[in-house]
């Protein structure tokens, strides 16, 4: 359905993004998420036909977003993170210019638009002027002028940037329901939990590049390329950390204060190096009392991995 083949977006000698590979099936809800600068929209913008890539293509429908942008265009409905500015129109005036910009005839656009307007709540907004909405309607609306040519494919960038937690959660529920009618849908957002809960396949970007991707386990996995073991002894603290600091496989032992008996060691080994670890450890004699591993939940890993974004 969607495939991203060496997608590389360079401007002048920065490289936006560098040379992603990604497929897509029919129905996924796939959350794109990376910190500021990633180059999520850039890619939106590639797949949703508005700029063109510096080397790859990618595929919508089996149509290249490169040769065939007007086909692309019919499979796919767009939310860029930025609203235009729409001085004179009323809501259902808006989407009344979408829909004929589309093609679609009058009687069938008389039908389709409130039924877009109450997919997205906003019903009641009918003949309030779009300048006038909030930012969260203007949100719902923008998505319901997206879906007006019926589109399998939705590309949303960051829909629930700058929303309340109460427009965030209604946000949300209009997408499970689009979810539900069978929509293939991209949605970027710097959230992870946003995502994490809607979709079924994420990607994390960073710098360009494609750093995980998979379900939230599988992403949790590769993420977690260190863990942080935790060791108390019950007495001999420095003798148990210079034997830690020894091992190839401690990049760093954690203490904190002389009488405090808890280890943490940032470690990069194998179950089985682990294990062995361990056992070396209690034959030099060190009176260790516990040994677990620290839990971290992926919006920490998160943080941890793209602390160097901009
Ligand atoms: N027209 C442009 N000219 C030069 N650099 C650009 C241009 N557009 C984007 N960039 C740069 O490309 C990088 C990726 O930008 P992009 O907007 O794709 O990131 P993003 O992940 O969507 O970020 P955000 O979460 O802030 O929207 C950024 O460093 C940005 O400054």
């Amino acid at each position: 359905m969607i495939e991203i083949q060496n997608l590389t977006k360079r401007y002048g000698s920065f490289t936006a993004l560098d040379n992603l590979n990604l497929s897509i099936d029919k129905g996924t809800v796939f959350g794109f998420v990376g910190p500021n600068g990633a180059g999520k929209s850039t890619t939106f913008s590639i797949l949703a036909t508005l700029l063109r890539p510096s080397e790859g293509t990618a595929y919508i429908n089996g149509y290249d977003v490169t040769k065939d942008p007007k086909q692309v265009r019919k499979s796919i409905g767009y939310v860029p993170d930025f609203f235009g500015v729409y001085d004179q129109f009323k809501v259902h005036e808006y989407l009344d210019f979408y829909g004929t910009s589309y093609g679609i005839p009058s009687a069938e656009r008389k039908v389709i638009i409130p039924q877009l307007l109450e997919l997205v709540n906003l019903t009641e907004k009918i003949d309030a002027y779009v300048d006038l909405l909030s930012r969260g309607m203007k949100q719902r609306l923008c998505l319901a002028r997206a879906l007006i040519h019926d589109p399998e494919i939705l590309i949303l960038d960051e829909p629930a940037s700058g929303l309340d937690p109460r427009a965030r959660v209604e946000m949300r529920g209009i997408l499970r329901e689009l979810k539900n009618m069978d929509k293939t849908i991209i949605i970027s957002s710097h959230i992870l939990p946003e995502l994490s809960e809607l979709c079924d396949e994420l990607g994390v970007l960073e710098h360009g590049q494609l750093i995980a991707h998979g379900n939230v386990n599988q992403i949790e996995n590769q993420l977690q390329a260190q863990k942080v073991l935790l060791v108390t002894v019950k007495d001999n603290v420095e003798q148990a950390i210079s034997f830690f600091e020894n091992d190839a496989n401690v990049l760093e032992v954690d203490h904190d204060g002389e009488d405090n008996q808890l280890l943490q060691l940032s470690y990069q080994g194998t179950e089985d190096e682990q294990v062995t670890l361990l056992k070396q450890a209690i034959e030099h004699g060190l009176p260790i009392l516990t040994l677990s591993q620290k839990q971290t939940n992926l919006e920490d890993i998160f943080m941890e991995i793209t602390k160097g974004g901009e």
